[in-house]
């Protein structure tokens, strides 16, 4: 039976130190803000800003969620998020992704001001963690919170070798260069990969982001490998589940993370963690 990695323990603990952080820079007369903007009103993105929100108000900071109609127009946007690049009283912004299809999301994502792009999606942040350029600049939150459980739960990188099955933007590139930096060697795999499970089963750290259920089964594990499941599906009667069938591969994986209850709360926990962060280094630069 694998070592269940507790996601949701580990968020706790983060969060406990994010707090202590916020208040301490409370006393310096800052209280650090996000600014999350959702276009539309898809239910599941809907929870979850909520929920980033809730989370915002219960460490102290100012949080501000700015609901926008599936209407809204690029100029529209573009003026919203001009406007929180502006306010000093922000300093993380988070544009809610997937944007409906008639907005421009690389012009929005260009748009945010690099030191308050809390998802470091801007390519200047991308830029800086593919080269590994040393400083401080923000990172996706997803990979942040997996690298944080990975490093919690003493899992050695270096020489390691690592599978993501993803392409994604949002986790697989960013955690990618993450694990790159700490000497892993990384493969990523995708819908055209000619036999994924012959690729699976080589990783000693296997990462699932596909968004289908029960992609991965216990026969494309190898025996002992750590498994990070990422996928969040929703299934007809409501439950949500990953993308690994999580009863049959804890039997044969080292390590394993649960759906829900793994990445979700983490990515969240770093999501606060980075937006702390934002705010101590723009009160550096400003003195
Ligand atoms: N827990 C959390 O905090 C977060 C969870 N998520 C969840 O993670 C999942 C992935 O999201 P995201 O990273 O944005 O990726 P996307 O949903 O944008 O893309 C899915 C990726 O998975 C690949 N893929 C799909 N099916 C297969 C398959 N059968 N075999 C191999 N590869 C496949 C696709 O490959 P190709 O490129 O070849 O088409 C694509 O690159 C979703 O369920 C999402 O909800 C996302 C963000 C945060
Ligand atoms: N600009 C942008 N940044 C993001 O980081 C971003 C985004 N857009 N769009 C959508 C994805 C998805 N995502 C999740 C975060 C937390 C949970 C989460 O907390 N999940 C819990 C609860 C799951 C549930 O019950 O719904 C869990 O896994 O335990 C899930 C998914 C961030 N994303």
């Amino acid at each position: 039976m694998a070592t269940l990695i507790d996601g949701r323990a580990l968020a706790k603990e983060v969060n406990a130190h994010t707090k202590q952080r916020i208040e301490k820079l409370k006393e310096k007369g800052v209280t650090p803000g996000i600014a999350t903007i959702l276009v539309g009103d898809d239910p599941a993105s809907q929870i979850y800003t909520r929920s980033k929100e809730k989370k915002a108000h219960s460490l102290g900071m100012k949080s501000v969620r700015e609901q926008l109609p599936a209407s809204t127009t690029q100029a529209e946007l573009v003026q919203a998020v001009e406007h929180l690049n502006s306010d000093p009283s922000i300093h993380a912004i988070l544009v809610q992704e997937p944007l409906p299809n008639h907005l421009d999301d690389t012009a929005i994502v260009n748009l945010i001001d690099p030191l308050k792009d809390v998802d470091g999606f801007h390519p200047i942040n991308v830029g800086k963690l593919y080269n590994n350029v040393q400083g401080n600049y923000p990172v996706a939150c997803t990979p942040r919170g997996i690298m944080t459980m990975l490093r919690h739960y003493h899992v050695p990188l270096a020489s390691q070798d690592v599978v993501i099955v993803g392409r994604s933007t949002l986790v697989s590139r960013p955690l990618q260069a993450l694990l790159i930096n700490e000497d892993a060697t990384v493969t990523i795999t995708g819908r055209r990969t000619k036999d994924l499970a012959k690729r699976t089963r080589e990783a000693d750290i296997l990462v699932v982001a596909a968004g289908v259920p029960n992609l991965i089964k216990a026969d494309a594990v190898k025996p002992g490998a750590t498994v990070i499941d990422v996928g969040i599906n929703r299934l007809d009667d409501g439950t949500i589940v990953g993308d690994v069938d999580f009863e049959s591969v804890k039997e044969v994986a080292g390590m394993i993370t649960p759906v829900p209850g793994g990445v979700g709360p983490m990515t969240i926990a770093s999501l606060m963690e980075q937006t702390v962060d934002l705010a101590e280094w723009s009160a550096e630069i400003n003195g």
